[in-house]
Parts: structure tokens; sequence; C-alpha cells
């Protein structure tokens, strides 16, 4: 389980044109990266955080890891403190950083893997159960006898995720973990990830620009902005809301007066692009019949299609929602 309490965490970085080593307060930017953000997240739950560039997900990470110690506030994993006990942490946790590797650059892979088995102190038979498992599922053979600089990118990664599963932790944080891969090996990728937390349990944590790895993976969402959670949110419940919205698609032929942004109450224009028309509407309040005859007032039109929102326009909607 992990327990975060209003953790909060700044950056304080050098106004231009300070020149000494101590700087004093009116010196500094004071940058509040995790702004007293609190959450639980309970064992074998797949947690999507998610937000913007720049609004604290990565931070958030590092402190639970211990790789940051938090300005205020406090986390527990599995009752652990991670940045004072951060080796006993270390035995519970795995960590999968997108752009950053936790091999050895020149030495073969497998034995990589079994420099983290002395250092994890992992029992040769789960080494070796868990060695074969995800040889075989991400398809390592080849791959395994030589070393990390010698590997493609997405060969890397999926060794990465070896060794961030191979001591069995309670919880593995993903930061970016599709990053750069193409649509196979991001496939391949996600169908381990979920298995691993369907058949042992294990808590996933993680944070994704590609939403498609946070729905294909999560059954929840924290989203965060400027380092405040503003949405925590269980994923079918979500769904259920915002599907709620469908976006209607067409091509104009002819238009017959200007379109307002706003057309009815619950119908609005969410894109206008040469013949190209996107709107959108609430399936509960509007049914189609009444869509296409309000349409018609303004356009003729052929070509239609109606689709739900995706998670991306979902996520976007909150995040303006909140600007508002
Ligand atoms: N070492 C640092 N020193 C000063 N400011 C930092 C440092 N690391 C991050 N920040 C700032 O803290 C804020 C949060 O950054 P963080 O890296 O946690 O965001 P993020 O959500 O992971 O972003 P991205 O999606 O771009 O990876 C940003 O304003 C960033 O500029």
């Amino acid at each position: 389980m992990v327990e975060v309490k209003d953790l909060y965490k700044e950056y304080s970085i050098k106004k231009r044109g300070a020149t000494h080593y101590f700087l004093k307060r009116s010196e500094r930017t004071i940058i509040k990266a995790v702004d007293h953000v609190s959450f639980i997240v309970n064992q074998g739950e797949a947690v999507g955080y998610v937000g913007p560039n720049g609004s604290g997900k990565s931070t958030t990470i590092k402190m639970l890891t211990g790789v940051l110690q938090p300005t205020s506030g406090e986390i527990r994993v599995n009752g652990i403190d991670p940045s004072k006990n951060r080796i006993e942490n270390n035995r519970n946790i795995g960590v999968v950083f997108g752009n950053r590797s936790q091999l050895w650059w020149d030495v073969p892979i497998i034995e990589s893997f079994g420099f983290l088995q002395k250092l994890y102190q992992i029992p040769d038979s789960i080494y070796k159960n868990n060695l074969e498992y995800f040889v075989d599922k991400l398809e390592l053979q080849n791959i395994i006898n030589r070393p990390e600089r010698q590997l493609s990118f997405g060969q890397r990664i999926r060794c990465n995720i070896v060794a961030a599963f191979l001591h069995n932790p309670a919880v593995v944080y993903l930061d970016e973990p599709t990053i750069g891969l193409d649509l196979e090996s991001k496939e391949r990728m996600r169908n381990i990830i979920n298995k691993i937390n369907k058949e042992r349990e294990t808590t996933i944590f993680i944070t994704s620009h590609d939403l498609l790895d946070i729905e294909l993976l999560c059954n929840r969402l924290l989203i965060i902005d400027n380092g405040k959670i503003i949405t925590d949110t269980d994923f079918d419940n979500m769904l259920k809301i915002y599907n709620r919205k469908q976006i209607f698609k067409c091509r104009v032929i002819d238009k017959l007066i200007d379109i307002p942004m706003n057309l009815k109450k619950d119908i609005k224009v969410r894109r206008l692009e040469g013949n190209h028309l996107e709107v959108e509407f609430d399936n509960q309040k509007i049914d189609i019949k009444e869509l296409l005859e309000e349409l018609s007032r303004y356009v003729s039109f052929s070509d239609v299609s109606i689709e739900s929102m995706s998670i991306e326009d979902i996520v976007k909607k909150i995040l303006i929602r909140k600007e508002q």
C-alpha cells in the first residue's frame, strides 16, 4: 500500500543576477513542484498519474522511490518511509524510468540481472522462475548475453522491465515506460505489465503522456496540475460520466449560415477546419434526430460518423474546466 499525506516539495532556484552561493530568500524563486498532495493506493491497484509537462509527476515518483526527500508531508510504502529507509524500501519496489537505465552499460544483460539477484538477495528458485518467465514473454533469448550498449532503445527498455520485476516487488513505479517505443513493443510492454498486475497483484503506479497506456493498464486515474491533484477517479466511473459526451463528425458540403460555437445547450462545435466539422453533444440530453435537425439549419453535410470521447479528450476537458 502506498500512503501519501499532504506531500509538498519545493525547489529553490537562483533568480537572475543573484551571484552568491548562499542565497537570501529574496534572491531565490520557489517552485512548488508538488503542492500538498494526498492519496492512498491499495495493494493490487493500477493507478495512472497524469498531467501536463511540469505538473509534478516525476517529482512525486522521485519522492515515492526515496530519490528525493519531501520538503514536508508523509509517505509510507508498505509502512516504510522511502527517503529515510531507502535500502529497505528498495526491496519492496521496482522502478522503470523510460529515459534512464538501471543496468550496467558494458556488462552482458544476464550478468546485470545476476548483480541484481545478489543486491536484492533474491532466492535462486524465484530468480530462475522470473528470469525464464520474462525472457520468454519479452523475447529476450537473443539479447541477454549482449551488453546494454549494443542494444536498441526498445530492447533496453524491455531489459529494464525485467530488472524492475525480478525480485517480485509489491509496488512498481513506471515513469513513461513506453516512451519512444514502436507500436508492437508498446503492446508487448502493456500486456506484460497488465498480466503481472492481475496475476501477482503487484501495485502499479504509472505516468505516461500516451494515455492509451493509462486506459489499457489502469483502473484509477489521478490527474495532477501545477502540483495539485485535481481529479482522483475510478476509471469506469469516469468513462460512464464522460461517455455520455459523443463526437459527431461530418464533411460539410455547403454552409447555409455561419455556424456558432454553441449551437443549442449541450451541442458544441469542437472543430471546423475546411470542410471537416466536429460537434460534441450529450447523448442523454440530445437525441440524434434533434442533433441532425439543429445542424441542418446551418450546413448541409455527408460522411457522418459518431464516436465516444477518447481518454485524451476527457483529460483535456478536465484540465480546461479547472482553468475556467
Ligand atoms: N531539479 C529541479 N530544480 C528546479 N526545478 C525543478 C527541478 N525538477 C523539476 N523542477 C520543476 O518542478 C516542476 C515539476 O517538474 P516535474 O519534472 O516533476 O514535472 P513532470 O510532471 O514530471 O513533467 P514532464 O511531464 O515534463 O516530465 C516544474 O516546474 C519543473 O520545472
